[in-house]
């Protein structure tokens, strides 16, 4: 996302600092409000970093907006919080950089953003950018890491930079922002360090900095090493706040959701083969895909609490599944045509006796995994973004994990299917079956490499809810952010809802 484009020329007060902020927040594709109507309620600094504000010489304003939504929804309705604080960083500078007009935000009043005096002709307008866009702000970051590496403090601020040992870090890489921005905003440095800027935040342990802490101490074959993070102690919820971490940068990666549609392209451009003889066939890679996620689990339920649902808890698991779809159906109404045979699904997991539960990836989907020249690595271990941060930390069945790694084979032929022309109804039914027979192909090499084993019947019916439950998130999801691709969960949720 760019900046808000706003008219450098016009009055520094109007619209207020909190407008533009609203404004920013809209437009950027890690706000996760959108299709809610919200207004921006308060903001607070953790801190300042960087230069002096002259020119080439930014100084860094980390501000924390909290956002209040007002459609009436709130904890007990749906789920959703009815606020959220997101993490907006600023590179300020004193004077106007023409340069920076893309990322424009406004203007900030000198004595606002904490460097100094109004003058005696009033306030000094300071020229406020989306840091995230600016080259020089981002490398503020990298120095300030770097110089925690060297055991340096910050003085004055509350923000801390945190480093683990052994890895140097290159103070002439150029930082560049990713442009496939998701729900955060990930910044590379020269190709060996990046650094993710959490947008959404709240105060306590951030899962994907904690569970890449551990991962990286047990020396997983699985995860990008961590060398740091960004926390502050914000004295609003006395509490830590962790803003940013910082990880090694896997230069040989290929993105498996590029890797699996390739597989799906190769797979159409040759209409007379099946999925298993096409020279694009995915299954080796969904086999070693299955492999690496196990070895994840392991290593989480050695590291973190392994408990076992039972009984009434079972029955919370259930009623959770079956509360999101209340509050899914409020945001889609498509959705009340599935939802019986969604709560058979729902109610037989209820029934379950036991289901043990432990640390698990929470959002697991092509697109968090990467394919190096030494294997398979799982990124992003922050779970779903729309869910509390505290639900995040708890522990859950890793069929939600591989739910979520079924539900991508099925997106990535279908998101393929309707980028090619179909002249005729046959042939646009002829490419879904070819597009079902790629999933259920990759599915298959998927799970039995995960399980190793035929599933237990209890485990089918765990991640068939799971299945489901995910359909319906992603329901949710793609209504707020990609409407054109809603018809992809809402068509497995006939399939799932229908067949139930
Ligand atoms: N350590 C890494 N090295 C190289 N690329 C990475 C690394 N971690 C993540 N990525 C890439 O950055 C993208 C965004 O990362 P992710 O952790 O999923 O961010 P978000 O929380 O914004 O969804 C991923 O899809 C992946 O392609
Ligand atoms: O990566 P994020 O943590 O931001 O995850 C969110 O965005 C994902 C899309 O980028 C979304 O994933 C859904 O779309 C994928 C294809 O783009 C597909 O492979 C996944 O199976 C599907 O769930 C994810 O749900 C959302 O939380």
């Amino acid at each position: 996302m760019t900046g808000t484009g706003t008219d450098h020329q016009a009055h520094p007060q109007d619209p207020s600092p909190a407008e533009r902020l609203a404004d920013l927040l809209e437009r950027s594709r890690w706000f996760g409000g959108k299709g809610r109507p919200f207004s921006v309620t308060g903001t607070r600094r953790a801190g300042t970093f960087g230069g002096s504000g002259a020119d080439d010489d930014p100084f860094v304003a980390i501000e924390l907006v909290e956002v209040t939504y007002t459609d009436g929804t709130d904890d007990a309705a749906s789920g959703e919080p009815a606020t959220e604080l997101y993490q907006v960083p600023l590179a300020v500078y004193l004077d106007r950089q023409e340069r920076l007009d893309h990322a424009f935000v406004g203007w900030w009043d000198v004595d606002g953003i904490g460097t100094g005096s109004t003058g005696p002709t009033g306030p000094t307008w300071a020229h406020v950018y989306d840091a995230a866009h600016d080259r020089v702000a981002l490398h503020a970051w990298l120095e300030a890491f770097s110089r925690a590496g060297d055991g340096a403090v910050d003085a004055g601020s509350a923000l801390a930079f945190h480093r683990l040992p052994g890895h140097e870090l290159d103070l002439e890489a150029r930082a560049s922002l990713f442009s496939g921005e998701q729900s955060n905003s990930s910044v590379m440095f020269g190709d060996v360090a990046l650094m993710k800027i959490f947008r959404k935040v709240t105060p306590g342990v951030n899962p994907d900095v904690q569970v890449h802490e551990v991962l990286t101490s047990t020396g997983s074959h699985h995860v990008a090493e961590l060398y740091g993070w960004l926390d502050v102690l914000d004295e609003t919820s006395d509490a830590v706040i962790q803003l940013a971490m910082l990880q090694e940068f896997l230069r040989t990666a290929s993105d498996g959701w590029d890797l699996a549609q390739a597989s799906v392209r190769n797979l159409f451009a040759q209409e007379d083969l099946h999925a298993d003889e096409v020279g694009g066939d995915f299954a080796a890679e969904a086999a070693r895909l299955g492999t690496a996620l196990a070895e994840v689990h392991a290593t989480l339920a050695e590291h973190f609490p392994v408990e076992a649902r039972s009984g009434s808890e079972v029955g919370d698991l259930a009623a959770a599944m079956d509360a999101r779809l209340a509050a899914a159906i409020a945001v889609n109404g498509d959705l009340e045509q599935y939802a019986p045979g969604l709560r058979t699904r729902f109610a037989a997991v209820a029934a379950l006796g036991d289901v043990p539960v432990q640390r698990v990836h929470g959002d697991l989907h092509l697109g968090q995994t990467l394919r190096t020249t030494s294997g398979w690595k799982i990124v992003d271990f922050e779970g779903e973004p729309a869910k509390p941060l505290h639900d995040r930390l708890l522990p859950d069945s890793v069929w939600r994990d591989v739910a979520g790694m079924l539900r991508s084979f099925d997106y990535a032929p279908r998101v393929v299917a309707r980028t090619l022309e179909a002249p005729d109804q046959e042939t646009w039914d002829q490419r879904y079956a070819r597009a079902e027979e790629w999933a259920a192909h990759n599915r298959a090499a998927f799970l039995r490499a995960y399980a190793g084993r035929d599933l237990e019947p209890a485990e089918e019916t765990l991640l068939a809810a799971y299945v489901a439950d995910k359909a319906v998130y992603e329901t949710v999801y793609e209504t707020r952010n990609r409407p054109g691709w809603v018809d992809i969960p809402l068509a497995a949720l006939a399939r799932i809802g229908g067949a139930a």
